[in-house]
């Protein structure tokens, strides 16, 4: 785990979990007993089976070998994959020497519990923090919606397993979920983000995980950072999205944004228990009718988009206007990585509608720049942009 500055805050009752849940969160994750089924199958790396009376059942592997700061649940042959990778020999990213550099800080945020706010100014494209996840899982298992007992004792067994610091700090995120789900799976399901391990996830693919200072951050539905994942790294970035003033807080997006204001608060409230507030959810008459239509209809483009589905247009102009068009309305909601999609996936489409190749090539690069701002320069988009440029220009020069 990397040594970020989770401030002394994090186990502080100020709206996040109190003192009594924490204790006996930590009580109940160290008893052993009947409901203990786990076997040891390896011990560098530390690999344990989740319960030895079912035959192909899930695993716990700890990482790196020896120290076990975080904890990946898996099954058994996949995790034997991840436990060769030479990424857990790469040390993870240390915390600024000096904490007065640090460019975040974990702070009151009023009724949201705690949140991330800017200690400095930070500029359009700067990474603002980089850390490992504590707890990372196949979203298959980790059935947060199921609330017996049984899943409880699952992912408890597997946090048991995690060095004090990680487990402290996993525990003292904050649980959202209503008393009758075990406070374990209720604080993973309240505090997980996305992990893209491949580089296109597939639904059978998919994995999530939760990170003692990247959790902490609140949503707003204009976020003013991304939230990326670099599977070379193996760590959970956020990039600052545009400007961010000394003392702002920092946020991102928990659901699809591009949604009207209504579905995007109902999924919200299902999956993290609170109404947003933020200030385009509080937009009302006619500018909330107007930023509805404009996050509708970007849904629209970029589902076209994405399955190559643009109906021809009887002229290149046509769609060029309509995608122009479209970049204005994700640069007025705010949306740079929507912008970004829209310039990748529209310098394919525009391909496609006959559009000349230089105008094409101009739509690649400044995608490549937005990716670049949004996910950072080694990103996957990033690098398969820079293949696609050269490509273009290459084509384009031996004309
Ligand atoms: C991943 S946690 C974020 C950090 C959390 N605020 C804390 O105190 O640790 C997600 C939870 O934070 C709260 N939250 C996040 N964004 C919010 C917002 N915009 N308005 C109100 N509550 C919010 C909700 O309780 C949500 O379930």
């Amino acid at each position: 785990m990397s040594d970020h500055p989770v401030p002394g805050s994090v186990c502080d009752t100020r709206g996040s979990t109190s003192v009594t849940e924490l204790e006996s969160a930590l009580q109940t994750l160290s008893v052993t007993g009947d409901d203990d089924t786990t076997r040891i199958l390896s011990e560098h790396p530390r690999i344990v089976l989740a319960d030895s009376r079912l035959k192909g059942s899930p695993c716990f592997l700890y990482l790196p070998p020896g120290k076990n700061e975080f904890v990946l649940v898996d099954y058994l042959k996949s995790l034997r994959t991840v436990a060769s990778w030479p990424v857990w020999n790469q040390p993870a990213p240390s915390p600024p020497s000096d904490p007065e550099s640090c460019s975040y800080r974990i702070d009151m945020a009023f009724d949201k519990g705690l949140g991330m706010y800017a200690t400095r100014a930070l500029k359009a494209g700067e990474l603002i923090v980089e850390e490992r996840p504590v707890y990372a899982m196949r979203r298959q298992i980790i059935r947060g919606e199921d609330q017996t007992h049984e899943n409880g004792i699952f992912h408890r067994n597997a946090v048991r397993g995690l060095c004090p610091k990680s487990r402290a700090a996993l525990m003292s995120l904050k649980n959202s979920y209503p008393p009758d789900v075990h406070v374990v799976p209720g604080t993973l399901c309240t505090n997980y983000l996305q992990l893209d391990i491949t580089p296109e996830p597939d639904v059978m693919n998919e994995f999530v995980g939760c990170f003692p200072v990247l959790s902490r951050a609140n949503h707003a539905c204009s976020p003013n950072a991304n939230y990326y994942f670099s599977f070379p790294s193996f760590t959970g970035q956020f990039w600052a999205m545009r400007d961010i003033a000394k003392d702002e807080e920092i946020t991102i997006g928990y659901c699809r944004l591009i949604a009207p204001r209504r579905q995007r608060q109902a999924d919200l409230r299902d999956r993290f228990f609170f109404t947003c507030t933020c200030s385009t959810c509080l937009l009302s008459g006619e500018q909330l009718a107007q930023s509805d239509e404009r996050r509708t209809k970007l849904e629209k483009l970029l589902t076209t988009l994405e399955t190559n589905s643009m109906p021809k247009f009887s002229s290149p102009t046509g769609a060029l206007q309509l995608l122009e068009k479209a970049l204005g309305w994700a640069q007025q909601e705010k949306l740079a990585v929507h912008q970004a999609q829209i310039l990748f996936y529209g310098s394919n489409a525009l391909t496609v509608q006959g559009t000349s190749p230089d105008v094409v090539l101009d739509w690649m690069k400044r995608a490549r720049e937005l990716f670049k701002d949004t996910e950072g320069e080694r990103s996957y988009n990033v690098r398969r942009l820079d293949d696609s440029i050269q490509f273009a220009e290459r084509m384009l020069y031996r004309r």
